[in-house]
């Protein structure tokens, strides 16, 4: 069985792996996205067959197009809706979930599709089990999003009219730490509590810059020590991330922050620990102190 796919872009065209997934399933895969005239062209350039785009949104966030969007892709009537886990792309796959009947499920590992209709199993209780559950109407995935992938062919950008709801942003404030969507990096630096003081994390983003990578981290040194922004840690309750490759540096590896990392193809991990749980998911281990490994590995890079 073929199942029809639409992914639903707000804003942010980092969707390959919703792609691959939709792909996976055999049917056709149609993309809706609300946001600059750019973003629906970069998705048209990725691999779909199909792209409609509904608009400039001006002033206008993207949550204040859930209906049009709803209505869009509910006509179509697909048998799976994708949607990146990113604030805007959730409300507007509510939306749309809502509109179709159709159950939402996030945190899943993987889809299939058999004769009666799909399965799919789900990491349930922090990823300390999973759960496999078949529906048999529509269903609605919040997936990580992935880098954009650069296909071959593009497909023409369909324009949608639409009337968005009645919500104007009126002021935007930058805060104060640099945002980042760590699920779109292909390559990612992580630092734990290993790191000593605030001032060395330019040991950190030496080894990013080298590396061409994004910084991120475990959860305390966001949230306790604030050394970076909340955007920035990894695991359950914060970003899960799907690079090319991981540095976890100083952190040791607790369940809560590496179900977060589990989509990366290749981890490396640095640790004066050599029982340290990352080393038992790690594909590189490096038993040593990251005051010395990770100098040694930037000047390497470099
Ligand atoms: C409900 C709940 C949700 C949570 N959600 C998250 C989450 O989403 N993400 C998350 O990250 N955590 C989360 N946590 C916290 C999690 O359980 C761990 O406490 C946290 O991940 C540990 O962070 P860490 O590895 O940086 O610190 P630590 O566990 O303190 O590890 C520091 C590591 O650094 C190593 N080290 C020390 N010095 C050096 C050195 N010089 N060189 C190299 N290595 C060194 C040590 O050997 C140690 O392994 C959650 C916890 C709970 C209860």
């Amino acid at each position: 069985m073929s199942v029809n796919t639409w992914i639903i872009v707000a804003g942010d065209p980092a969707i390959g792996n919703l792609i691959d997934t939709a792909r996976s399933l055999g049917g056709s895969v149609s993309v809706a996205v609300v946001g600059p005239r750019a973003v629906a062209d970069t998705v048209a350039a990725a691999g779909v067959d199909k792209v409609v785009w509904f608009g400039e949104p001006g002033a206008v966030p993207a949550e204040a197009y859930a209906t049009v969007v709803a209505d869009a892709v509910a006509a179509a009537t697909p048998g799976l809706v994708l949607a990146a886990n990113r604030a805007s792309d959730r409300v507007l796959l509510g939306a749309t979930a809502a509109r179709l009947q159709a159950p939402v499920l996030a945190a899943v590992s993987s889809i299939t599709a058999d004769g009666a209709g799909l399965v799919a199993n789900c990491s349930v209780f922090g990823g300390i089990a999973e759960e496999t559950v078949t529906v048999t109407g529509p269903l609605a995935l919040l997936l990580e999003g992935g880098p954009v992938p650069a296909a071959s062919t593009t497909v023409p950008v369909e324009e949608l009219p639409a009337t968005p709801l009645g919500i104007t942003v009126v002021e935007t404030k930058p805060s104060s730490f640099e945002q980042v969507d760590l699920g779109a990096a292909p390559r990612v630096v992580g630092i734990g509590r290993g790191l000593k003081t605030q001032e060395d994390l330019a040991l950190i983003n030496a080894l990013a810059d080298a590396a061409k990578a994004e910084v991120a981290c475990s959860r305390p040194v966001a949230e306790g020590l604030d050394w970076l922004g909340k955007d920035r840690y990894i695991g359950v309750s914060g970003a899960h991330i799907t690079p090319d490759l991981y540095f976890a540096i100083g952190i040791s590896g607790q369940l809560q922050h590496m179900v977060g990392v589990r989509g990366a193809k290749t981890i490396v991990a640095i640790n004066t620990d050599p029982n340290a749980p990352v080393f038992k998911e790690a594909d590189y281990c490096l038993v040593g102190d990251l005051y010395a490994l990770v100098p040694a590995l930037t000047a390497a890079l470099k």
